[in-house]
Order: C-alpha cells, then structure tokens, then sequence
C-alpha cells in the first residue's frame, strides 16, 4: 500500500481556511448531577450497567470542565486555532426534557464559557446534541418516539433564543448514525436499546425531521438577525473496495450510500429521500421476511422537500479506511440494517496502528479520498472537517499522534490543492484527554494531556499540541516532513 495522502510536502493552507479543535459535553464537563443538571442516557446507562465501560470508570467527574473552563479557553487561545466546538447537555439546559422548566445555572454556565472565549478572540461552536439524551426523554420512547421531533425542536429554540447572538455555527446533531445504528439497533452506544432493524431506522426518520425543524428555525428566525451557519456532523470511514473487482467497487460505494449516506442523501443530495439503494434493500428484505410494510419508514413527498437542502455546511467526522466486500449469503443478525445492506468490511492488518482504539488504522489516503468523494457525490458541499484524531495511551511525548496529524493535514493539502475538494475547515479531536465512551479513561485522544487523578484535572500540553499550533501559525507542515514515514506506528 501507499498510504500517505501525496508525496508534495510544501503545499499550505488558504489565508481564510478555518482551524479549530472539539469537545463534548457528556466527556468532559462532569458534574453530572450538579447544579440541577438531570440524568443522561449515558449518566443512566454507566451507571445502571458499569460493566458497559472497559476501566469501569464512569464521566461523573471526567475533566470537571463545568469547574474549569476558563483552564480549557485558554489552552483553545494557546493553540491558536480560529474555533473551538463543543456541545451543550440537554438535560442540563432542560432537566425535564421539556422547556417550560429552562435550569438557569445550565444557561449561566454556557454563557460563561461563550464569554471567556469571545474574551480570547476564539470563535465559538455549538454541537446542540452530542448523544446525551435526558434520560426522562428516553424513558417515553426517545428518539424511536415520533415526539421527539417538536422536543428537539424546543430544545433548539431555547438555544437560539438564548446564544444565537453569540454563536455563529451551530451543529444540530453529532453522528447521528452513531446515535441511531449503535444506539437503538446495536448496543454500542446509549441507551443500547439493540431493536436491531427497526429502532435505527425509527430513530432516522425522526432525528432527521427534528435536523430540518432546527434548520428552518433557525433559517427562518435566527440567521436574519444574527448572520450565522448550521450544519449537521456525519461520521464516516472511506470505504476501499477490498478487491478491484466490480462486485468489491460496487460494495464500497454501498457502504457510503448506505452508511454516511443515509444521513447525507436527505440532506445534501440534489433529489433529497434515503438512498435508492437503501430503500430498495429494506424495501425487498421486509417483503421477504413478512412484514406488512417496510422496516424503513417512508418520508412524504413534502417531507423530503423539508429535509433537503437543511444545511450550510457538511461537517464530517473522520478517523479510519476499511476494505469493503459483498457478503456472500446472509450477515448479521435478521433483521438489522448490517443484514438489510449485506456488505462485509474488514481492515488490512498491516496498516500501522498502535493506538488504544483497535479500530484506528492510519490509512491518510483514505481521508483524501472521502473528501473527493463527498465533494463529488454531494455537488461541491463545503465541508468542514469538524473531527479527526488519534488515540494512545497515555504520555506527553505522543510522536504516534504528531505522525497521524501530520498525515492526514498532509492528504487534505492534497485534497485541496490536486483533488479541489471543497473543504474549508478542520478540527482536531480533542481539545483534551476526555471520557471516551465505551472505553473509558483508556483511550485518550487530547492534544493536552489530562491527569485525572489531580484535584484540578491538570492539562498538560503534548508534542502533538505543538505540531497542531504550529500548523495553524505557519499554515504549513513542519520542515522535514516525510509522507513515507510511518515509523511512529510500530511498536
Ligand atoms: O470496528 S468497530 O465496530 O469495533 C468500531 C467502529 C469504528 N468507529 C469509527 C468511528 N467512531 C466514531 C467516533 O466517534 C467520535 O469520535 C471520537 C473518538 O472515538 C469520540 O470521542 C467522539 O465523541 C465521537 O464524535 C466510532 C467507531
């Protein structure tokens, strides 16, 4: 394989391209119950089931963000970078869920951070959901509930009404496959509700009714006064057709339509609706299996016409390739969306890793080919990168993350400049070491280090913080790069 995204090292970054770094709420904030904050589904689900969580730790406390943002401005100002995006915790704004009961200490703590980083000339961006569902919302359905769609809506408003002077992007939903595929048909993220074949698709159809509600909202209200951009954050692997034969090329562009697409396809597409392909599959397989009418909900011709076109940017979340192939027979559980799609992916094991996340490949080429193929596929979207990183475990000196950083900038100045992708921001993730879900305290993905047993969550700044600033400052990748250099990945 040639891995590297492009053998020119010398290319640079436009003047007005936007550099930023991310973070959440429910994994880096703690304070989890305090200050009338109520229960998240993942709040309920650590810790009715702390087995779910490989340290058995919990984010009760995490990086006690809530305490120490003004700590975590200044390191956003030490970067250099242009935006810092993180996210707002529903249950903390709305404990109920609802918004006829707005918890002024959730509204005052936002507004807090909001200033401190106005007060450093940082811009900043908000992700309205990144997964933290109150757990009370959950408890009526959650988003398998068809409610959930004036909820969010509500929940929206409130944060319009009360940041949309300030905030000039807005995120509506962080990775709503994530949410959706793992979360209500698989049990990888909460609330691992694990209705495979039914409760992703019933969770889609709603989340993206409640994106579009957002959207119009704020079109409508918000950006006549304040100006402002709103957009959603896809996550999505670049897909390699495992073999070069047709049936493996045609497995991989599945994988997209279906995966990535099945969130970009209503929104971005010129014709808006799901994926033909995705339709046709759950369409045929229900049939086959009895179902009186298709597991995939159908929107109405003016549905799809409220659904497409919600957007001003493609935000795209992105760490990993995988090798895609046709299955041959039936493949995972019946019914399910892995079944309904009937692909297989795998990775090669000779890609380097090392990383404390097993499934973080260092594959650069696959970055700049994602980005081609969204720029094609979605009519020149401007995207912006608004995830990508890599996890070790543990340390300051992480020449591993200075090596995967220094990649993957490299192949997007190759998007940019050879493929003319049209992105126009990039990220890292994360600002911080954090809770990283599923993987606890293990995995830790910051530019700064995070000594989770200090009484003040000391943040430390890693090589990787210095590659990533200098970046930002000299618009450039350092002087002796190598393309080839993968020597960082092997233990
Ligand atoms: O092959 S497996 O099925 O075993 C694992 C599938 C690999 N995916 C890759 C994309 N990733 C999105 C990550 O999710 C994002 O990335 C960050 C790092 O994980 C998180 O901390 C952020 O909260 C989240 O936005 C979820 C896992």
């Amino acid at each position: 394989w040639d891995l590297s995204g492009g053998k020119t090292t010398n290319y640079t970054f436009p003047k007005d391209f936007l550099f930023g770094v991310s973070t959440a709420a429910g994994q880096i904030e703690g304070a989890w119950n305090i200050d009338g904050k109520s229960e998240s589904i993942w709040d309920h689900l650590i810790h009715t089931h702390p087995e779910f969580v490989k340290d058995h730790t919990n984010a009760d406390v995490a990086a006690d963000s809530y305490r120490l943002y003004k700590r975590d401005a200044e390191m956003v100002k030490e970067l250099g970078v242009d935006i810092y995006r993180f996210s707002i915790a529903w249950p903390r704004v709305l404990p109920s869920g609802f918004a006829n009961d707005i918890n002024p200490l959730g509204i005052q703590y936002y507004k807090n951070l909001i200033n401190e980083l106005v007060k450093h000339n940082v811009t900043p961006m908000v992700t309205i959901y990144h997964w933290d569902l109150p757990q009370k919302l959950q408890d009526i359905g959650g988003w398998t509930n068809v409610n959930m769609v004036d909820y969010y809506t509500d929940y929206a408003k409130v944060l319009f009404d009360n940041f949309a002077d300030q905030v000039k992007y807005w995120v509506t939903f962080n990775e709503p496959m994530q949410t959706c595929l793992e979360g209500y048909g698989g049990t990888y993220r909460a609330p691992a509700l694990n209705r495979h074949g039914i409760a992703e698709y019933l969770c889609t159809h709603n989340l993206l009714k409640a994106h579009a509600n957002a959207y119009h909202l704020y079109d409508k209200e918000y950006r006549p006064k304040f100006g402002g951009k709103i957009g959603m954050s896809l996550d999505s692997n670049w897909a390699e057709p495992k073999t070069n034969t047709t049936r493996d090329k045609d497995a991989a562009e599945l994988y997209l339509q279906t995966h990535v697409g099945w969130y970009a396809h209503p929104v971005y597409s010129a014709e808006g609706n799901y994926p033909p392909d995705l339709i046709r599959l759950v369409d045929a397989k229900s049939a086959a299996q009895n179902y009186s009418r298709s597991r995939l909900p159908k929107f109405t011709p003016e549905e799809v016409t409220h659904i497409r076109g919600t957007a001003d940017f493609f935000g795209l979340n992105h760490y990993t390739t995988y090798l895609l192939s046709m299955a041959d027979g039936e493949v995972g559980a019946i019914p399910s969306h892995e079944n309904d799609v009937g692909i297989v992916r795998v990775q090669d094991p000779q890609w380097p890793s090392k990383s404390s996340s097993a499934w973080l490949k260092v594959v650069p080429f696959g970055f700049r080919r994602l980005l081609h193929w969204i720029t094609k596929t979605y009519n020149g979207v401007p995207i912006i990168v608004t995830e990508n990183g890599y996890a070790d475990f543990d340390g300051v000196e992480d020449a591993a993350r200075v090596s995967y950083y220094s990649h993957y900038l490299n192949a997007l100045l190759h998007a940019l400049h050879e493929d003319k992708s049209s992105v126009h921001g990039y990220f890292a993730w994360s600002l911080m070491d954090n809770f990283e879900w599923d993987d606890g305290y293990v995995s830790r993905f910051g530019l700064y280090l995070v000594d989770f047993n200090s009484p003040n969550k000391t943040r430390t700044a890693k090589q990787s913080a210095r590659l990533y600033s200098g970046v930002v400052r000299s618009r450039g990748l350092p002087p002796g790069y190598d393309p080839q250099d993968f020597k960082a990945f092997s233990s």
